[in-house]
């Protein structure tokens, strides 16, 4: 049988474990979700940044290369090249042109190399030699006047050992006619101090991929030239359109991060975290929680423990003190030492037990008197109420039991058979009360005449029956003699009234031939009946005594 303490100890413990666990579970997916949702705002934040960074180096080169396409010697020089394509005056053009490019590419880092082509997109002049060919749009869009096209898209230039780009302006005349073009290489490269700036409030990485994931700029170093993004990733980060996803990452074996497509510049622009920072996070998250749930249930169990014992306890007591009473032990009084429930149980215990002890005690008395009375009701059952000797039922079975004696162990036993002479008379003459003393002295005498060890019986009227045990008829009959001359000188005393009383006295010994008490009786009767007939006042004893 479970006890209630260790039941309230369980309870406790089932009661907080699982709130304390949904609620956890619930937490953690919460917080997972929560710090997933934060990095991914962190990296919106930074992927914005880093975009507006590019548009920013984007504006300011174009406005720089924009100038130096509208600038005098460019158009000058091409305007003067339409005219005359050939000849000395061309040669000096394009040499004055190839001259000024390098002058002015030295004042601009960001510039890897500039070159002019003229209407019939051949390159006329540039600030290095051998220079890859342009591509140089035959119809320009409309834009292109202020924002260029871009040439190429953005790719990784071996010659320079940087991710470049190429854009190329129209270079119109004075009077608005279109007399060449004004090509120009960025160095990508020099975004990366940008990139660092940008990412100085976040713990992402950057990194600028062509279209086909291949690294163009980072933010930190990469292993090779060839490094990329998965196509397959590429393409699903692509899909979830700046929103976050956990991927194989370029930066970390296992990132989160997202992707933002430029739109002045073919790249995209993807910003990464290491997944396992958040996890870390995370785990220290659940960590904390254990501990807090750990610490919870040790002082709920503690406390159920003492609320438990505050119970059981005083239960037990009760259960003690209930026992006691079941062993008869009503003088239990248990101390009232709470004011709850179970001290109330307790003030109901004691005054159930006060009430038990006062009945019991009711009943105690009851049972003592009724003692009483039964022992009077035995001793009347078997007494005479005049003189006090035993009546004649008990004389019965005191033959009966001295018979079984006497059959048994042959311890013989005398009667004697005493009767007051012409009682008739006395009662006549003096009245009843005088008689009545008269049997009461008689049965004094005989109650003093005998030892513990005999009885004597009232038999009837003014007749008794003393049995004399363990004795025979010569010592009788000296009892029979004694109790004979003491009642005579008693009767002679009395003050009020002294008077002559004689007894005849039968004595016979129990014989082998008596069967019965009857037969006892009978047997003294005649040696009484002798006595009478013989002249009353005298003692006779018959019978032979045989053992
Ligand atoms: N006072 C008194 N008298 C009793 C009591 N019981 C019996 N008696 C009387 O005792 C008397 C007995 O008389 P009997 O049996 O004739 O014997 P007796 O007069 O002694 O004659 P013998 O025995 O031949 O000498 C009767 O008169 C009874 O009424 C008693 O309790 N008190």
């Amino acid at each position: 049988m479970k006890s209630i303490k260790s039941k309230i100890v369980v309870f406790a413990v089932i009661a907080t474990l699982l709130p304390s666990g949904g609620l956890g579970l619930l937490s953690f997916w919460q917080n997972e979700a929560l710090m997933n949702d934060s990095v991914t705002r962190e990296l919106r934040a930074l992927a914005d940044n880093v975009n507006r960074h590019l548009d920013a180096w984007l504006n300011e080169n174009t406005l720089a290369v924009r100038a130096l396409s509208t600038s005098n010697p460019v158009i000058e020089g091409l305007s003067t090249l339409n005219q005359s394509a050939d000849g000395e005056l061309a040669r000096q053009v394009k040499s004055n042109l190839a001259g000024y490019l390098r002058s002015v590419q030295g004042k601009l880092e960001t510039i890897l190399e500039l070159a002019v082509y003229d209407n019939d997109r051949q390159m006329v002049a540039s600030s290095v030699p051998a220079l890859e060919a342009y591509d140089i749009p035959v119809r320009w869009p409309h834009k292109s006047l202020t924002a260029g096209a871009i040439s190429a898209p953005p790719s990784w230039n071996a010659r320079y050992a940087t991710a470049t780009l190429s854009i190329v302006f129209p270079v119109l005349s004075y009077d608005n006619v279109l007399v060449g073009a004004f090509a120009v290489t960025l160095d990508l490269g020099s975004l990366r101090s940008q990139l660092l700036d940008a990412k100085k409030f976040s713990l992402g990485e950057i990194f600028l991929l062509d279209y086909e994931g291949k690294v163009l700029l980072s933010s930190i170093p990469v292993a090779s030239r060839e490094v990329a993004l998965d196509s397959q990733q590429l393409g699903e980060l692509q899909m979830r359109d700046k929103d976050s996803m956990i991927y194989n990452g370029l930066a970390y074996p296992r990132s989160i991060g997202l992707l933002y497509m430029s739109e002045k510049i073919p790249v995209a622009v993807l910003v990464e975290r290491d997944y396992r920072d958040i996890q870390v996070a995370w785990t220290k998250l659940r960590d904390r929680f254990l501990e807090f749930v750990g610490i919870v249930i040790v002082i709920i169990t503690a406390v159920a423990l003492y609320m438990g014992h505050t119970i059981v306890t005083p239960l037990k007591r009760l259960i003690d003190a209930a026992k006691g009473i079941v062993e008869g032990n009503f003088e239990t009084r248990l101390q009232v030492r709470q004011k709850d429930e179970v001290g109330q149980l307790t003030i109901m215990f004691n005054q159930m037990t006060d009430a038990l002890r006062r009945k019991h005690a009711e009943i105690m008395v009851a049972n003592q008197v009724m003692q009483q009375k039964n022992q009077l009701l035995q001793k009347l059952s078997v007494t005479d109420s005049l003189t006090g000797l035993y009546n004649r039922s008990k004389l019965d079975a005191i033959l009966t039991e001295q018979l079984a004696r006497y059959k048994r162990n042959q311890r013989i036993f005398c009667l004697l058979m005493i009767d007051v002479d012409h009682f008739k008379h006395i009662n006549d003459d003096l009245g009843h009360i005088m008689g009545d003393k008269i049997l009461i002295t008689v049965a004094t005498v005989l109650l003093k005449s005998i030892r513990t060890i005999d009885y004597a019986a009232r038999y009837g009227g003014d007749e008794f029956v003393v049995v004399l045990t363990e004795t025979d008829a010569d010592a009788a009959v000296k009892t029979a003699e004694r109790i004979r001359s003491q009642v005579r000188k008693i009767c002679l005393e009395f003050k009020e009234h002294p008077i002559k009383i004689t007894l005849s006295i039968g004595v016979a010994q129990c014989q082998t031939e008596d069967a019965t008490p009857s037969d006892l009786i009978a047997h003294v009767d005649a040696a009484l009946y002798e006595a009478k007939k013989a002249g009353r006042d005298r003692i006779e004893c018959i019978g032979a005594i045989t053992q």
